[in-house]
């Protein structure tokens, strides 16, 4: 009912909720509580967003809550499709500014965990991306922070190409990770 792999950056999931088809369509249930305790998987999501991007190469993030109000996200993509990227940003950790990315679409189910202590981010690959991803803890604007989506000690492929760049002003403002001071810290 629920595949789950594991990445290069331990914590980070991809996770595949099976679907029922029939003639109508599919079925799935996004998220169940039970069954993601039955693999380990316990955290307590308050918060659900929901965000659509209208131009292909919309680029969100990389964007992190500091503590007391990190946030673990479960990311996944309801119309369109988008490429979903984490980056560990915990200081100390054997993979620090290192990442991960994966296609997430509405055609594939995919779904991403990204826990505290990673940055986020994505690319839309498609025009009127939907993105819906439920969050641990609530919106707290004095703890949100970025680091630059083209950071050259992270080096994301973002698989651009010729594809502009859709950013917010603030994505476009935010600073690499040699100015990043991480408010999380590797403990495993
Ligand atoms: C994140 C958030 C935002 N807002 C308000 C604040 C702004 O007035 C407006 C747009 O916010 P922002 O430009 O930060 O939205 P995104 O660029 O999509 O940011 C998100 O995109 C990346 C990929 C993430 O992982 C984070 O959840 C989040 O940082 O929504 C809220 O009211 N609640 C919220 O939880």
């Amino acid at each position: 009912m629920l595949d789950i792999k594991h990445t290069k950056l331990s914590g980070v999931l991809l996770l595949t909720p099976r679907r029922f088809g029939d003639a109508r369509g599919f079925f799935s249930e996004t998220w169940n509580r039970a069954r993601m305790a039955e693999h380990g998987i316990t955290i307590d999501f308050v918060q659900d967003n929901h965000s659509v991007s209208a131009q292909i190469g919309t680029l969100r993030g990389l964007h992190f809550q500091s503590p007391p109000h990190a946030q673990d996200k479960l990311v996944r993509c309801g119309r369109g499709a988008l490429f979903d990227v984490a980056v560990d940003a915990r200081a100390g950790s054997p993979t620090y500014g290192q990442w991960v990315g994966y296609e997430l679409s509405a055609e594939n189910g995919r779904q991403l965990l990204v826990p505290q202590g990673f940055l986020h981010g994505f690319v839309t690959r498609e025009p009127d991306t939907e993105i819906c991803y439920k969050c641990s803890d609530y919106y707290a604007p004095e703890c949100d922070g970025a680091v630059r989506f083209d950071c050259p000690q992270i080096g994301i492929d973002w698989g651009l190409r010729d594809t502009a760049t859709v950013l917010s002003d603030k994505d476009a403002a935010a600073g690499t990770l040699a100015d990043f001071n991480s408010p999380f810290v590797w403990a495993e």
